[in-house]
C-alpha cells in the first residue's frame, strides 16, 4: 500500500494533509496517534468509504476503492456490524453465502465458518446469540466475519477497545499468527502506545499529519527513549515547538 500527497477533507476540515507512507505486505502496521487525529478517516480512504480523497492511494496494487479490491479486503469498524436476533454461527453463515455462494460451496462455507469461529476463540459460544455477547465478544464476531473470505488485506478500527488484558493479548497473537501464516498485511488502529511495541511498523499520526514511519526499534533509538510511547512523546513536543517557532 502506498500513499503520496494523500489529504482528506471532511466539512471545513482538511482531516488528513499531504500523507507520503507505505504499508509492506504481509506485515502488521500500527496506526497510532490520539483521538481525533484521524485514524478511522485514514482506513475509511484505503478501504475506499471516504468521500473527498485527494492525491494518490494505491491498495493492493489498485487505486483505492477499486470494485476489484472489495473482496480482497476484511474491515472491522469501530462498531460491531452483526445481527444480534441470530446466534455467532448465523451470522457468519449468513455473511459467507453472499462472499460464496451457491448449493456447491456449503461444504467450504461450512469449513471456513467453524475456522474463522475458532480463529477468534468463540468455539464455546458458536451457538450462543450474538445480543447475548459482551462487547469483547462481538467485536470478535466481527473480526471473524472479516477474516471468512480470508482478506489479503485486514483493516482493524480499534480491535482491542474494551478487551480485558489476557483478550488483548490474545488477539495480538492472533494477528501475528495470520500474518505469519497467511502472508495477510494488517493495518490496525489504536490509540494505546503499549499495543504499538507488537507491531512491524508504526504510522504514528497527530493532527492529520504523519509524524513517523517507522519500526518501533528505530522509533525508540532515533528518539533515545525506552518506549514507542515517550518516542511520540517527544515526537509531538519538536513537531509543537516548531509550530510554536513559526509563529
Ligand atoms: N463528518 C465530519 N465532518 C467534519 N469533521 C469530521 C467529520 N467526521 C469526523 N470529523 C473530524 O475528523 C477528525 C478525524 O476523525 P477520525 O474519526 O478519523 O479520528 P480518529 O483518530 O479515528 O479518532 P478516534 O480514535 O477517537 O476514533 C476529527 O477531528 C473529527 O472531529
Amino acid at each position: 500500500m502506498r500513499a503520496h500527497a494523500l489529504t482528506v477533507v471532511r466539512g471545513p476540515r482538511t482531516v488528513l494533509r499531504n500523507l507520503e507512507f507505505a504499508v509492506p505486505p504481509g506485515q502488521i502496521t500500527g496506526l497510532l496517534g490520539p483521538s481525533g487525529c484521524g485514524k478511522s478517516t485514514l482506513m475509511r480512504a484505503i478501504v475506499g468509504t471516504q468521500a473527498k480523497v485527494s492525491g494518490t492511494l494505491e491498495v493492493l496494487g489498485r487505486p483505492a476503492g477499486d470494485a476489484s479490491l472489495r473482496s480482497r479486503i476484511g474491515y472491522v469498524t469501530q462498531a460491531p456490524s452483526i445481527y444480534d436476533d441470530l446466534t455467532v454461527r448465523q451470522n457468519l453463515d449468513y455473511f459467507a453465502a453472499i462472499l460464496d455462494p451457491g448449493r456447491s460451496a456449503a461444504a467450504r462455507r461450512r469449513q471456513h465458518v467453524t475456522q474463522a469461529i475458532a480463529d477468534v476463540d468463540l468455539a464455546d459460544h458458536a451457538d450462543a446469540l450474538a445480543g447475548n455477547l459482551s462487547g469483547g465478544q462481538r467485536n470478535r464476531v466481527s473480526l471473524a466475519v472479516a477474516l471468512l473470505g480470508t482478506p489479503e488485506l485486514l483493516v482493524l478500527d480499534e480491535p482491542t477497545v474494551g478487551l480485558d488484558p489476557v483478550l488483548r493479548r490474545d488477539l495480538w497473537d492472533l494477528f501475528h499468527r495470520i500474518a505469519a501464516d497467511r502472508g495477510t498485511t494488517i493495518l490496525v488502529s489504536s490509540h494505546v502506545m503499549d499495543e504499538a511495541e507488537r507491531c512491524h511498523r508504526l504510522l504514528l499520526l497527530r493532527e492529520g499529519e504523519l509524524l513517523a514511519d517507522d519500526t518501533p526499534d528505530a522509533l525508540r533509538r532515533r528518539n533515545d527513549t525506552a518506549t514507542v510511547e515517550d518516542a511520540f512523546l517527544h515526537l509531538v513536543d519538536t513537531a509543537n515547538a516548531l509550530q510554536e517557532t513559526a509563529r
